[in-house]
C-alpha cells in the first residue's frame, strides 16, 4: 500500500488515478511515501524521511525545496503545460483589462448614485476618463517561451499584435509551436525598449528574481503595461510603484496581490487565479498522479524537474531495482558487482544522469534478497534503493 499525503486540494479526477486498493490518499497521514502539492509552501515544513517522491500539480516548483530533495535522491515531478491554456486565457484577459481600463471603469460605474437619468448623465461625463486603445499595432514582449509563453505569444499575434519573444533556452519543441510571426528579441533590454506591453512567463529562480527592474521599466514605451502571471518575485515591486506614480507605467496586471501594490488604482491584482479552472486543475492532477504512480510502482521517471527522464519497460519475472545515486564514476560498476556476487543476472538496465544526480533502473531475474539491497545502499554515493 502506498501512502500519499496531499498538502492542497487536488482534483478528484487526479486522485482517482491512484486506486484505493493500492493507495491511501489523505491530507493527514503519517510516514507518507509521496506528497502531492499545489502552491503550499514546503520550504517551511518538515518533510518526513519516508517521502520518496513529491508531485506538484502545476508548473512552478519554487514552493518546493528541490535542491534539498535532490540531495536525498527524491524526485520532484510537475505537470508541464497542463495548465498553460488556463494561464494564457487570463493573460489575454489582462491585456484587455489594461488596454480598456475595464476594472477602473467598472469601479466608477458601481459607485454611481441617483436616478437612472442622473446615472446616464454621470456615465456620459465620466466615460472620457476611461478611453483606452486597441491591441492591433501595439507591441507585446513575451519573456519566457515555455508552455505558457508560447501560447500567449501565439494568441496575441492572432489578435493583431506585434509580438517579440525572448528565451535564450527555448526548447526545440516550443520553437516548433511558436507562430512564425513572433519575432525574436535579442536581449531583455532590447525587448523592453521595443514594447508597449510586457508579460513574464519564467520560473522564479535566482537569475529571474527582480529582473523586471527599474532600469528595464525605464526602457518601456510611455504608459507601458507589465503583466506578471509568473511569480511576485520576478518584478521589483518598488520599481513598479515608482513607474506607476511617475506615469511611466500605465498599468500593472498580476496574479499576486501584495500590500505594496494591491490597492493602487493602476494595479489589477488577482488572487493567483491563473491555473484556477476546472480543466487545468484536472489536467494537472491527472498528469502528476499518473507520473507519480508510474514512479512508485515501476520506478519510471517522466516530467521531473530534478531527475533525468528514465523509462524502462518491465521485464517479466524480474525484480526491478530503482537506484538514485550521485553522478560519479563507477556507480553502475559497483552496483552490478554487488548483484554478480549474489549470483543475480541483470535482464535489463537503464542509467541516466542529470547534473549531479544519476538514476539507474535494473531488472534482475528472480528475486533480490534484503542483504543485497543493503549492500547496494552502503555503496558511497547511493542515495536510495528500492526493489519493486
Ligand atoms: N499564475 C499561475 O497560476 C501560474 C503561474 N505559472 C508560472 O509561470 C511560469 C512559467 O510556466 P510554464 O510556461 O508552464 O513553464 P515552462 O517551464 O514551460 O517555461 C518557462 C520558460 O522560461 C524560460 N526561461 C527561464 N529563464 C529565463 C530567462 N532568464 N529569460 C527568459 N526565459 C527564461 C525557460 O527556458 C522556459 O522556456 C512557472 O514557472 C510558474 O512560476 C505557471 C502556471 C500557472
Ligand atoms: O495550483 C495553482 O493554482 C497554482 C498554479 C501555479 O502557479 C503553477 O502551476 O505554477
Amino acid at each position: 500500500m502506498f501512502r500519499v499525503l496531499t498538502l492542497n486540494n487536488i482534483s478528484v479526477r487526479g486522485l482517482e488515478r491512484l486506486p484505493r486498493d493500492r493507495y491511501e490518499v489523505a491530507s493527514a497521514l503519517s510516514d507518507p511515501d509521496a506528497v502531492l502539492v499545489r502552491s503550499a509552501d514546503m520550504h517551511s515544513i518538515d518533510i518526513p524521511s519516508s517521502v520518496i517522491a513529491v508531485g506538484r500539480a502545476g508548473a512552478g516548483t519554487n514552493n518546493i525545496p528541490v535542491a534539498r530533495l535532490s540531495e536525498l535522491g527524491v524526485p520532484v515531478f510537475n505537470a508541464p503545460g497542463a495548465n498553460a491554456n488556463a494561464v494564457k486565457e487570463l493573460v489575454i484577459a489582462g491585456l484587455f483589462l489594461a488596454a480598456r481600463n475595464i476594472c477602473q471603469a467598472w469601479d466608477y460605474a458601481r459607485q454611481l448614485t441617483g436616478s437612472d437619468e442622473e446615472i446616464d448623465v454621470a456615465v456620459e461625463q465620466g466615460k472620457k476618463k476611461f478611453v483606452g486603445y486597441e491591441l492591433p499595432g501595439r507591441t507585446l514582449g513575451v519573456i519566457g517561451l515555455g508552455a505558457v509563453g508560447v501560447e500567449v505569444a501565439n494568441a496575441a499575434h492572432l489578435l493583431g499584435m506585434r509580438v517579440l519573444g525572448f528565451d535564450p533556452q527555448i526548447t526545440v519543441q516550443r520553437a516548433w509551436q511558436l507562430s512564425s510571426g513572433v519575432e525574436q528579441a535579442l536581449s531583455l533590454d532590447d525587448l523592453f525598449s521595443r514594447c508597449d506591453m510586457v508579460t513574464v512567463h519564467v520560473p522564479l529562480l535566482e537569475g529571474t528574481r527582480g529582473f523586471v527592474s527599474a532600469a528595464r521599466l525605464r526602457l518601456l514605451k510611455e504608459k507601458g503595461v507589465v503583466l506578471n502571471f509568473s511569480r511576485a518575485g520576478i518584478v521589483d515591486e518598488s520599481a513598479i510603484l515608482e513607474a506607476l506614480e511617475a506615469g511611466k507605467l500605465g498599468a500593472y496586471i498580476c496574479d499576486f496581490p501584495t500590500r505594496l501594490l494591491k490597492n493602487h488604482p493602476k494595479v489589477v491584482a488577482l488572487p493567483h487565479l491563473g491555473a484556477s479552472t476546472g480543466e487545468a486543475e484536472e489536467n494537472c492532477a491527472i498528469m502528476v498522479a499518473d507520473t507519480l504512480k508510474d514512479f512508485l510502482e515501476n520506478g519510471n521517471i517522466r516530467h521531473s524537474v530534478n531527475f533525468p527522464e528514465a523509462v524502462l519497460p518491465r521485464t517479466p519475472n524480474a525484480t526491478r531495482l530503482s537506484i538514485a545515486n550521485e553522478n560519479v564514476p563507477n556507480m553502475v560498476g559497483q552496483i552490478s558487482t554487488a548483484l554478480a556476487q549474489a549470483s543475480l543476472n541483470i535482464a535489463d538496465l537503464l542509467n541516466k544522469s542529470r547534473g549531479g544526480l544519476a538514476y539507474t533502473l535494473i531488472d534482475v531475474d528472480g528475486s533480490v534478497a534484503t542483504p543485497v539491497l543493503e549492500q547496494i545502499r552502503k555503496i558511497e554515493g547511493v542515495l536510495n534503493v528500492r526493489a519493486l
